[in-house]
């Protein structure tokens, strides 16, 4: 069983309010109150020198767990927040649970759980919240970094990995195969006479094609393979521990299931094919040099009819 106690942290008003509000009626709990207030000054001047200097989130989270952990005996801190997709966890969840809903200016800034193996007592829970209020503004700004560092490193239109997420990505894996002496391949992927169905249908049904072609090609891939839009309708797929042998599998297999996905604009069934180059890492090759193969391997495929892949 599990003891829950729910709240809303209202930022906006500057004041940090629980909804269901408990009296504190007891000399003691006063007395407690007066006590642990110096305390947290103290936590809360330490918490602002210390949230200011990181912007990853994860860093921040798990640097105010550690300071309000050893305070008050905290278990777990789990925050997630659907829209930025995060989920954080820290610590080994408990039985006596606080949730915050925590909002700034109208913004959502995400949900924060906290567990212990004791109930928290309100002289706690108020003392919490306190605290929450240092973690609000390094909270925001991680969250804005997370999202700018987003729109940076993925395509508006299809949601994967862009140019510039390619580079980083490819320059890693290549660098971990070179030092490891494992296998790295790579699939240069471009969409057949796309520009047929932007001139016949327009446009956005254009952009609804690309999207299909992504979603088929990454239900072809495992969790670790990385997809990335290059520009336009031409795709790169990096497939880390992988060796040529593998990669054509790969290759073979995500050009089969575009030839066979039902695609339609309006009823009407849109034929789809795509050419793929596929390169494996070379002794001494760096990532251009790899992404180049590719690149030619793919124009090798299109030269010699299209739909089909080129080693
Ligand atoms: N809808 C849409 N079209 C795009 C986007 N980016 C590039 N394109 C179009 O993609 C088309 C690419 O055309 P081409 O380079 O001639 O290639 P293709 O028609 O696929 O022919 P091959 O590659 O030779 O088989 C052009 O019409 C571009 O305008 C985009 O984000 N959305």
């Amino acid at each position: 069983m599990t003891l829950s106690t729910s709240n809303t942290i209202d930022f906006d008003s500057a004041r940090l309010k629980l909804i269901s509000e408990k009296k504190l009626s007891s000399v003691a709990i006063q007395r407690e109150k007066a006590v642990k207030h110096m305390t947290v000054l103290g936590l809360q001047q330490r918490l602002t020198q210390q949230l200011q200097t990181s912007l990853e989130l994860e860093r921040v989270l798990d640097l105010f767990f550690t300071a309000v952990q050893e305070f008050m005996g905290l278990n777990s801190l789990e925050f997630h927040h659907d829209a930025h997709a995060v989920k954080v966890s820290k610590g080994v969840p408990s039985m006596h649970r606080c949730n915050y809903r925590m909002t700034h200016a109208g913004d959502f800034l995400g949900e924060i759980q906290f567990t212990r193996d004791k109930r928290f007592s309100e002289v706690q829970l108020q003392s919490l919240e306190t605290l929450l209020g240092n973690l609000l503004y390094p909270l925001r700004n991680a969250l804005m970094y997370r999202a700018a560092l987003h729109s940076a490193l993925n395509d508006s239109l299809t949601g994967i990995g862009n140019r510039l997420g390619l580079d980083q990505a490819l320059t890693r894996e290549v660098k971990f195969s070179s030092r490891h002496h494992t296998p790295l391949s790579l699939l240069v992927l471009d969409i057949d006479h796309f520009k047929q169905i932007n001139d016949k249908y327009g446009h956005a049904y254009g952009d609804a094609a690309l999207k299909a072609v992504v979603n088929c090609a990454r239900s072809c891939l495992r969790d670790v393979d990385e997809l990335f839009r290059m520009g336009g309708e031409e795709f790169v797929v990096v497939l880390s521990n992988t060796d040529n042998h593998a990669a054509r599998f790969v290759a073979e297999r995500i050009r089969c299931s575009i030839a066979q996905m039902q695609f339609e604009i309006d009823g009407d069934p849109i034929p789809m094919t795509a050419s793929l180059g596929v390169a494996t890492l070379k002794a001494e090759e760096n990532n251009e040099g790899l992404l180049e193969r590719g690149d030619k391997l793919m124009y090798v495929a299109k030269r010699a009819g299209r739909n089909r892949i080129a080693c």
